[in-house]
């Protein structure tokens, strides 16, 4: 993050030179096979210092990595300065220099442990008492609607940072949730997402949450000014908005103007960027869900991961050795992907939270400084849950042409332990045997002597799995609200991680910006053909296609 091209570094240029002399020879069965200690070695126990007790393991053995490589990746920290750009981070420092702000979505999971000096941080704790004392006014049914009712269904309208987040939790954290109150996720702007939800809504019991950073995003508006106009249908008087409607955002002006109340805002600041935000009253959805001590346990389970992040050493920081194996896959092996794997139905939702968490953050091409990058920045996220995956794309991941590094997350027990834990020994055996059929997959002799000896030499070569993939595995004892706190805080200081090393700007997305311009500019040409200007002929031609078939 101090802008300068990654590739400057000594440390940089040493990897490029290890890699050419070297890569050819890291082969993991080898590297096992010499090193019986490899795992104790390659692997690190977690266990939180402060607040709920989270522990889990990660093992990072399966990797194409030895520990001189470690420790150059390490140097390349270092000479990266990641350490002072992590205590710029708890600092305050405006280290989203785009946009001349602070980076502290760990003030708002800190409970005043680390001294953090920045306007909003004191009001902290003041938001999460409203979150509670709301939250546990609508889960006890002190909270009524319009007509005396209690809540029964939520409906978050938010997209991006505004939805993903609180999505993904309340998902991960389903086994925790409160049964009679059903919640609704509604973010695409396609009428089709608000309109089924509503159908299956009541408005005399529903309350809708109004999420957005900015209150100026045109999906979430829309949909919340539908939500309004659909609930009002029944309701008729204005004045019953404020039973049913709340909003959590930085723009107070706007929700008021919007017809909010500033009595049921929940606020938050502009140092919480959209993507990091759901520890925030962004939250506001989980904890109705959840409750509140279970969203408090959640923030403090991530709180432990910060203290981690701060206090470790580089060599044994957890975010920073995915960081920098991830980097050694991405620059220096050319792998444009990286997927992340539960093996936990409850994480089906992990890798769509951090395709924005990661891909909005990482995906840059210029450096903080404005130069052009000559390396590859953040990578392509994507996954499923096991064992779904095995079952589609995991070919492609055995035995394509692609290295795809992957990180495999279970927990050793299961919420749903039925038929004495017959599913989860099942799902377990896969997450253990997928990583191990990767990284050591099988040989031509061995295909071989399980063919008839008269198999054909293409049908061998069809069954030979080259091994040698790269994955990491975590395992954790029980998801709990905590343990995925801490999960998530990995990840986002990971992801940190890279971004200084890379140089870039990991809290601006002006990527998302020249899209919706253009989206602007071509609603109000929509109208009629001769209205549609300005465009190449392709854009005009899809335009004036839509414009032969629509119906109104
Ligand atoms: O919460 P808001 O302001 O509605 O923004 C929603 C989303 O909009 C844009 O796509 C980006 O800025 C995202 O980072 C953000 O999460």
């Amino acid at each position: 993050m101090s802008g300068r091209l990654a590739s400057e570094y000594p440390s940089w240029k040493k990897l490029q030179q290890i890699y050419d002399s070297e890569h050819a020879n890291l082969v993991l069965k080898d590297l096992f096979a010499q090193d019986p200690a490899r795992f104790s070695k390659f692997s690190k126990e977690y266990a939180s210092t402060s607040g709920p007790d989270v522990t889990f393991l990660l093992d990072y053995s399966k990797n194409l990595v030895t520990q001189p490589i470690i420790d150059t990746l390490l140097t390349l920290g270092r000479e990266a300065e990641v350490e002072t750009y992590r205590d710029k981070m708890f600092a305050g420092e405006h280290i989203n220099t785009s946009e001349d702000r602070a980076v502290l979505h760990v003030a708002l999971r800190n409970f005043n442990d680390f001294k953090i000096q920045e306007s909003g941080v004191d009001e902290v704790s003041a938001v999460l008492e409203h979150i509670k004392v709301f939250s546990e006014a609508v889960r006890s049914g002190e909270w009524k609607g319009y007509t005396g009712k209690t809540i029964n269904t939520i409906v978050n309208i938010g997209i991006g940072g505004s939805d993903l987040g609180p999505v993904m939790v309340t998902e991960a954290l389903k086994a925790y949730s409160k049964r009679d109150l059903t919640a609704h996720f509604v973010s695409n702007i396609d009428g089709t997402h608000i309109a089924e939800t509503l159908k299956v809504c009541d408005p005399e019991r529903t309350l809708f949450i109004i999420a957005s950073k900015t209150f100026t995003t045109q999906e979430t508006i829309t949909n919340a000014e539908s939500a309004k106009a659909w609930f009002l249908e029944t309701a008729k008087d204005q004045a019953h908005v404020a039973k049913h409607f709340v909003a959590l955002s930085t723009n107070t002006k706007a929700v008021t103007a919007f017809g909010i109340s500033p009595d049921n805002m929940f606020q938050f600041w502009d140092w919480v960027g959209g993507r990091y935000s759901l520890w925030s009253a962004i939250g506001l959805s989980i904890a109705l869900v959840i409750g509140y001590h279970n969203f408090e346990s959640l923030l403090k389970g991530a709180h432990g991961m910060d203290k981690h992040f701060k206090e470790a050493p580089l060599e044994s920081n957890l975010p920073v050795l995915l960081a920098v194996i991830g980097i050694w896959y991405n620059d220096f092996y050319g792998s444009q992907t990286h997927a992340l794997l539960p093996y936990d139905q409850y994480l089906h939702k992990f890798a769509d939270y951090f395709q924005q968490g990661d891909m909005e953050s990482n995906g840059k091409f210029v450096t903080k400084g404005g130069q052009r990058v000559n390396y590859q920045t953040g990578p392509i996220i994507w996954g499923a849950a096991g064992t779904n995956g095995q079952h589609s794309f995991y070919q492609l991941v055995h035995q394509g042409t692609k290295l795809i590094p992957a990180d495999f997350i279970a927990p050793a027990t299961s919420q749903n332990p039925i038929h004495q834990s017959k599913h989860h020994r099942i799902l377990l055996s896969n997450f253990f045997a997928q990583p191990e059929a990767l990284a050591f997959g099988k040989t031509e002799a061995q295909v071989k002597k399980e063919l008839d000896p008269g198999a054909s030499e293409a049908l061998i070569k069809s069954k030979v799995f080259e091994g040698n993939r790269p994955s990491n595995s975590i395992m954790f004892p029980l998801l709990t609200p905590a343990t995925l706190g801490a999960l998530i805080a990995l990840y986002e200081h990971k992801i940190f991680v890279q971004g200084v090393i890379w140089g870039i700007n990991s809290f601006d997305q002006m990527g998302v910006e020249l899209g919706k311009v253009l989206a602007k500019n071509i609603l109000a040409q929509l109208g009629k053909p001769d209205d549609v200007k300005g465009h190449d002929s392709s854009t005009t031609g899809l335009i004036h296609y839509y414009q032969k078939y629509r119906k109104e």
